[in-house]
């Protein structure tokens, strides 16, 4: 189990490798983790390999500890409004966000601490949450005078509706972790941040051995529904199952249930 919420490598933002499953870790624990236009920039280039690395098969998106996950946007940078630098920081924040929500393979926000403002963004740009108990969400720009600006008042809105979204950037109050699963914000609550640890372990090591093929159609399937009407859903769902019906993985994994033993797949 590697140290990966571990602080004081130095770099404000590494990424690590575990077998199939790849952790980005936010290390800047004297800003609480604060996503900087540098840390920001650096994530795109790793990113760039992730995207092309066929062994990857699961991404962790976390920061280091005790306290926070990430603590939003620099605040030292948006005070330091220039119209360059700002357009900078709004494109370098979207198109990674962005990029985390249409990666191939599965992501994991692994919530250590505080998740605010760009923080929560990012949690929200990847598949699925996980928290420990001592985590704490919300989009608290309405306190410093700003707003979410990284994607975060649609999203908190398409996963929690619009009322508790809108009582949250209104008010910029934080919610607790209990009330992030009760809204279902979080899919998993765990008692301290070692139980996140291994439970993280363990989420990323199942969805690494599912079939490459069907993980990557099913993010297909479950990003691409806005906008279709249901007709064109019901169509786009039976292509797709038409497609992998011909893949070797799908024949393993029918097999092996018959079999009644674990299935072992190829990516084919
Ligand atoms: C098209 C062109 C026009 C574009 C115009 C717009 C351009 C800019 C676009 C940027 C888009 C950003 C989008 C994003 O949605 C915006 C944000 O994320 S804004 C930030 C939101 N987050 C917050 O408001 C949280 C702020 N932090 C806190 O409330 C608290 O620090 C905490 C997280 C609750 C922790 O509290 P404590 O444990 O008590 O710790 P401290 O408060 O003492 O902090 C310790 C230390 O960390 C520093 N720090 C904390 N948060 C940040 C931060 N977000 N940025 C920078 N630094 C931070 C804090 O200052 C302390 O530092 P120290 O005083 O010790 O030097």
């Amino acid at each position: 189990m590697s140290e990966r919420f571990a602080a004081g490598s130095g770099e404000d933002i590494r990424v690590e490798r575990e077998g199939s499953v790849a952790t980005l870790v936010v290390d800047r624990p004297a800003q609480r983790n604060a996503l900087s236009i540098p840390v920001c920039e650096r994530m795109h280039e790793i990113m760039d390999g992730i995207e092309r690395d066929p062994g990857i098969r699961v991404l962790v998106v976390t920061g280091t500890g005790p306290k926070s996950f990430v603590a939003g946007a620099d605040i030292n940078e948006l005070v330091a409004y220039t119209p360059a630098l700002a357009y900078r920081h709004i494109e370098v924040g979207h198109t990674l966000f962005t990029r985390i929500e249409n990666l191939h393979v599965p992501t994991i926000a692994a919530v250590n601490g505080y998740c605010l403002g760009g923080g929560l963004e990012i949690a929200m740009a990847c598949d699925i949450r996980i928290a420990s108990a001592n985590a704490k969400f919300g989009l608290p720009e309405m306190n410093i005078g700003m707003v979410p600006g990284w994607g975060g008042t649609e999203r908190l809105q398409r996963l929690i509706g619009q009322s508790r979204a809108a009582a949250m950037m209104l008010t910029g109050e934080m919610i607790t972790s209990d009330e992030a699963l009760a809204n279902g914000l979080v899919y998993r609550l765990f008692d301290s941040v070692d139980a996140l640890r291994a439970g993280t372990d363990e989420l990323a090591a199942k969805l690494a051995g599912f079939a490459p093929l069907t993980m990557r159609a099913t993010k297909e399937m479950i990003g691409m529904s806005a906008g279709l009407s249901p007709q064109q859903v019901l169509q786009r769902d039976a292509a797709m199952l038409a497609f992998l019906l011909t893949t070797t993985d799908a024949r393993e994994g029918l097999t092996a249930f018959l079999e009644k033993r674990p299935a072992r797949y190829t990516g084919e």
